[in-house]
């Protein structure tokens, strides 16, 4: 794609500093005149013109007002603020922004970037950017990927699926280890029956018992019919563990003991049930890791992972990343009806980004960028966080006041409530800032009560 030009003519040199900083003008062919500017910009055949109003005679601006070049071109034009009824008048007849001092340029940027977008908006147009209408990858069960990795990780699953092993999956967040527990089980001898995902962070102290095993009716004060618990749910089909690490080790000893004799017994029941599920666990932590600061038991990992499984983070997928992009784009065109494209710059920006928040995170990033775009979506739809160098200097300046000897667990709800106070009880905000999905945020909050 060709670059905007861009017509300098101002003569204020901390006013030309000032603009020469903003990033926007980077992005553009610069074009400086100095002398019988009205001349150079005939010759020009720049976009948007950057003129000092008071750098120019009263006769100048009085010949513009009937100049075709007002209304063929974008104007900004900067002024010392006092009053000039020709620049008015060139104003009123549609010619543009008029800054006075002291510049904005916080409106000043949002005036650039609109330009910016328009002008990509007609490049779009001349060069037909075909709108995304299709997604190019490949599909196993519910995980979309081309790359080797996702590959390799397809075939594992088609030769585990149909086993009756228990599979313990492992990987960053938004990395997608639910849908490839959901892929396991309709790859399965099982997909005829339920799939049913709880998550072992969330599960309220006192009700486990009840959500894992059910009760019966008069149990317990509140237990006004019988219910069934998620190994009931699942029976004949699979139940996934998700986030199986952040159960408290008082009720790990239950869930082992369910694996170890298949049979469990709902709360105030005599009757012990036979518990025909298939058990898939995950975990965003490093397990050995869980098991050395005993936040996991080791005997239930080495029940839980048969068969470990590891996801890849979105950033060693590499073809994918734009790939699923594309696809989800897609998928938001074909929902919405709409034929917005992706413009190139804006998918190598896509790709040059490492993705923390893996899947997740790219998915809500084109779900935005589908928003602010009109019909082409542009670098600067694309919103990522910024390095916060602020952020880590002040981890750095507290890092050292952090208290020693205190459970994990504790430090974790101490920074959560610290955050959610600090963001005035903004949830996305809080995950945003410590590095965690909402989901996780709203399991810890659901967890603390
Ligand atoms: N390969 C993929 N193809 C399509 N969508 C995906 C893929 N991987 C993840 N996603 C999407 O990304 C989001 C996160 O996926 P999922 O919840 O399975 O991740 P997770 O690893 O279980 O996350 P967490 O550890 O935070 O629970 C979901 O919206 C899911 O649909």
């Amino acid at each position: 794609m060709s670059r905007p030009k861009i017509f300098i003519y101002i003569q204020d040199k901390p006013l030309l500093q000032q603009l020469s900083d903003l990033p926007q003008l980077h992005q553009c062919e610069r074009i400086f005149a100095t002398e019988n500017w009205l001349e150079a910009l005939q010759q020009a055949a720049a976009d948007l013109v950057l003129l000092q109003a008071t750098a120019v005679t009263t006769t100048e601006l009085q010949q513009l007002t009937s100049n075709p070049l007002l209304l063929q071109r974008q104007w900004l034009f900067f002024s010392d603020g006092m009053p000039d009824p020709k620049l008015d008048r060139l104003i009123h007849n549609g010619a543009g922004y008029h800054f006075r001092p002291p510049l904005d340029n916080k409106l000043l940027t949002e005036v650039l970037e609109d330009f910016l977008a328009d002008y990509a908006q007609q490049q779009q147009t001349a060069l037909n950017v075909p709108c995304v209408t299709n997604s190019e990858l490949d599909q196993f069960g519910l995980l979309v990927g081309s790359s080797r990795v996702m590959r390799m990780l397809y075939r594992t699953l088609r030769k585990v699926a149909t086993s009756e092993a228990q599979v313990f999956i492992m990987g960053e967040s938004g990395t997608g280890k639910e849908l490839v527990a959901n892929t396991l089980h309709l790859a399965s001898h099982r997909n005829q029956g339920p799939f049913v995902a709880i998550n072992c962070g969330a599960l309220s102290p006192e009700l486990v018992d009840s959500e894992l095993f059910g009760h019966s009716k008069g149990a317990f004060t509140g237990a006004v019919k019988d219910h069934k618990g998620v190994f009931e749910q699942a029976e004949g089909g699979t139940l996934f563990l998700d986030e199986v690490t952040e159960m408290p080790l008082a009720h790990q000893v239950k869930l082992l003991r369910v694996l170890e004799n298949r049979e469990y017994r709902p709360v105030g029941s005599q009757q012990l049930k036979q518990a025909d599920v298939r058990i898939i666990a995950a975990t965003n932590r490093d397990p050995q890791q869980a098991i050395t600061a005993e936040l996991f038991r080791e005997d239930l990992y080495f029940r839980l992972a048969q068969f470990p499984l590891q996801v890849p983070p979105l950033r060693a997928r590499e073809q994918d990343i734009c790939g699923l992009a594309k696809h989800f784009l897609a998928y938001r065109n074909a929902a919405e009806n709409t034929k917005v494209a992706i413009a190139d710059s804006a998918l190598a920006k896509i790709a040059a980004y490492a993705w923390p928040g893996n899947v997740r995170e790219l998915k809500h990033t084109i779900e935005r960028a589908y928003i602010l775009a009109d019909d082409l979506v542009l670098p600067q739809h694309i919103q990522l966080p910024e390095a916060d160098t602020s952020a880590t200097q002040h981890l750095a300046t507290n890092i050292e006041n952090i208290p020693t000897g205190i459970p994990l667990e504790e430090l974790t709800r101490a920074a959560i409530e610290a955050t959610l106070a600090e963001n005035n009880g903004n949830r996305k905000a809080t995950a945003e800032q410590l590095g965690i999905s909402i989901k996780t945020l709203y399991n810890k909050l659901g967890k603390y009560q």
